[in-house]
Order: structure tokens, then C-alpha cells, then sequence
């Protein structure tokens, strides 16, 4: 595994891709607004074909695939070229595809035991997800604990009232979601209102 330090994204805004072209533009309006890092999933036959047109066109960003959910997604952005990919989950195979990959791969947990099965390959960031749902911030203060080494990437419910509380948590490296980049607003193409979200959400980290 290569290394990316999530530290300076703080938010990561977690995209499901229509074309390319909208996730092209969708890029440059978050960029625009301060963010410097954009989740693009594997939720759509679009993801893909988005990822390599973002990386192309706004080589600014870090562009990480997200919804990695087995070896062969996997696969598929290690050959584009991916630095940064993220999952909902655990499972050993892709933990094991993972740690042997040329990438930063930050699995999802939802309990103390998938923490455990992640730091057994060496794997210092989670994502926490669905973060609200398994419990939050106090989740996560409570993971502290026994797994004082471990940080966190909570995605999943969050939105722009509680996602400030997650950030300041010290185990919380960043954190991600959607409520910048809902449907609505990029087939509406509001790109403007999508920029004005992203700098809300970048201010004062
Ligand atoms: O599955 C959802 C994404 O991971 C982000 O979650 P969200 O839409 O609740 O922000
Ligand atoms: C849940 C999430 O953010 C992902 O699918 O990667």
C-alpha cells in the first residue's frame, strides 16, 4: 500500500457519477469552492470513464474511487491509475487484494472487530459507515479506546449541521458525504450552489 494523507482534504464529497461531463464540471465547481479531493463511486456505469476524465482534466484534485467492494473493482482503478480508493466495507479478499495493491485503500467498518480485522493488515484509516446509523460521535469516542493507533473517515448521514462535530474529534481524520453534491443539484447543473457548499463546508476546518 502507498500512502495518501487524507489530513488536508477534511471533507470528502462522495459523488455518484452521471457522465462525464457533469463530473467533470461537478469537480471543478467543488475545486472552486476549496475542496481538493473528490470521491467518484463505483455506483454507476459512468464511474469509471468519470474518474479518468477528472483525473485528465482537473489534475488538481485527488480523485479517489469509491464503493470498492471486491478484488475485480479493485482491479479496475488500480489500471487507471488510481492513488486513493475507499469501500463500505471489509472483507478479508480485499483486504488481502489491498494491502498487496499500489494504492491508499481505506476500508469501511461498522464495529470494533472490523477495526481489529483492518489493523491486521496494517491499514491505519477507516471509513466508519453508515456513521450515524452504527452510532457517530460517540462511536467514535468510544473506539478511542481500545484502538488509540486508528483513525476514521465517518461518512454516511452526515450533512452540514453535525459533520463539524465528527471533524473534531482527534480520531477523526476527515470525514465524508454527500449533502454538497446531491442529485438535485448536479442534474440541475447548480454548480454555483454546489461551489457555495463546498466552501461552507471548507471553512473554519
Ligand atoms: O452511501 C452514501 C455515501 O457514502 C455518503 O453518505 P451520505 O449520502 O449519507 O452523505
Ligand atoms: C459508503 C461509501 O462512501 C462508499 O461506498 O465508498
Amino acid at each position: 500500500m502507498s500512502e495518501v494523507d487524507l489530513s488536508p482534504y477534511r471533507v470528502l464529497p462522495v459523488v455518484t457519477a452521471r457522465d462525464e461531463e457533469s463530473t467533470v464540471s461537478l469537480a471543478r465547481a467543488l475545486l472552486a469552492g476549496g475542496m481538493r479531493a473528490i470521491e467518484i463511486t463505483l455506483r454507476t456505469s459512468a464511474a469509471l470513464p468519470a474518474i479518468a476524465a477528472v483525473s485528465e482534466a482537473v489534475p488538481e484534485m485527488q480523485v479517489a474511487a469509491g464503493t470498492v467492494t471486491n478484488e475485480r473493482e479493485l482491479a479496475q482503478v488500480v489500471d487507471l491509475g488510481v492513488s486513493l480508493a475507499l469501500s463500505p466495507g471489509c472483507t478479508e479478499s480485499l483486504l488481502a487484494a489491498a494491502s498487496d495493491a499500489p494504492l491508499t485503500f481505506i476500508p469501511g467498518v461498522a464495529s470494533a472487530s472490523e477495526v481489529m480485522r483492518v489493523r491486521d493488515y496494517q491499514m491505519p484509516v477507516c471509513k466508519l459507515f453508515p456513521a450515524t446509523v452504527v452510532g457517530g460521535v460517540a462511536m467514535l469516542k468510544a473506539l478511542a479506546g481500545p484502538f488509540p493507533d486508528m483513525q476514521f473517515c465517518p461518512t454516511g448521514g452526515l450533512n452540514r449541521d453535525n459533520f463539524r462535530a465528527f471533524l473534531a474529534l482527534p480520531n477523526v481524520v476527515c470525514c465524508g458525504g454527500s449533502w454538497m453534491v446531491s442529485s438535485d443539484l448536479v442534474d440541475n447543473a447548480n454548480w454555483n450552489e454546489i461551489e457555495a457548499l463546498a466552501r461552507e463546508a471548507m471553512a473554519e476546518n
